[in-house]
């Protein structure tokens, strides 16, 4: 395993999970900073935390994210927000025409960015411009320009701490209230399962690509629709 930096606003969730990775991987190969997406500074100065302790980065996830529905400029905020602070700082860093040496930038989008989700309007359409802001800059144009793939992963339902929180931020009580019954018709997928999706988007995947995974299906592709 190369080496790898967690960054996320949770310090105590964040620095839990490390431990768990280091202590299956060694001390030396995972490190922790506290990052809060919404934050030019903060994420400046986790890149370079990061690169201080770890070296050259060659690969970003931009994986934070929430759903919250009745706070909507937060939710753009972290997700649009969080998205596109993190492409453009890695193309600022890692760009071949900014003295870098290229790389791999991954945005976590969602299905919900690519077809409508009535659960989650506001989350839906932070995530469909997650898509067209991955699409536009993973174009041949600014690969040869910078040397930087651009990509999405776009998963279906698991169950995380995101959807339960959404469901205590829904949109209106009447979401609320079908919130639960429609999740639990999308089938069972893990985090394994995304994980094995994001790897194969980090090893051979197609600059501008957004990736599907699904539950019970290979992840495949799904090509701007005009
Ligand atoms: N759970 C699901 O069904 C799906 C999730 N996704 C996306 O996957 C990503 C990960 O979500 P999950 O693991 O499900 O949720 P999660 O709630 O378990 O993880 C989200 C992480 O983002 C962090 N975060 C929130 N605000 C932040 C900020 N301002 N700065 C830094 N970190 C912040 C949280 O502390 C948390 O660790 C999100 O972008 C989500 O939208 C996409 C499709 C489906
Ligand atoms: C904020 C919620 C947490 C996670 C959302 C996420 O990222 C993943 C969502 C996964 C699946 C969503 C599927 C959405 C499907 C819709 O396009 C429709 O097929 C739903 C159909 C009927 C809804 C009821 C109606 O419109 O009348």
């Amino acid at each position: 395993m190369g080496e790898v930096c967690v960054a996320d606003i949770d310090s105590e969730q964040g620095e839990a999970t490390v431990g768990e990775l280091q202590a299956r991987h060694g001390p030396d190969k995972v490190t922790f900073f506290t990052c809060d997406v919404t934050k030019d500074e903060h994420f400046k100065g986790a890149w370079d935390a990061a690169e201080e302790k770890l070296g050259p980065i060659n690969l970003l996830i931009n994986n934070a994210g929430i759903g919250n529905e009745q706070e909507w400029h937060k939710t753009v905020e972290v997700n649009l927000g969080g998205c596109m602070r993190g492409t453009l700082l890695a193309l600022d860093r890692m760009g071949t025409n900014k003295g870098g040496a290229g790389g791999v930038v991954v945005n976590i989008a969602s299905i919900v960015g690519l077809k409508a989700n009535p659960f989650g309007p506001v989350y839906s359409a932070t995530k469909h411009a997650i898509v067209g802001l991955t699409r536009s800059l993973g174009s041949d144009f600014h690969l040869k320009v910078s040397g930087v793939k651009v990509q999405a992963l776009c998963p279906s339902l698991v169950k995380t701490e995101l959807l339960a929180n959404a469901m205590k931020k829904a949109f209106s009580p009447e979401v609320a209230k079908a919130m639960g019954q429609f999740a639990s018709g999308l089938g069972n997928m893990t985090a394994d399962n995304v994980a094995d999706a994001l790897l194969k988007l980090v090893t051979e995947g197609t600059n501008g690509g957004c990736l599907v995974v699904e539950a019970e299906k290979d992840p495949y592709y799904v090509p701007a629709p005009i």
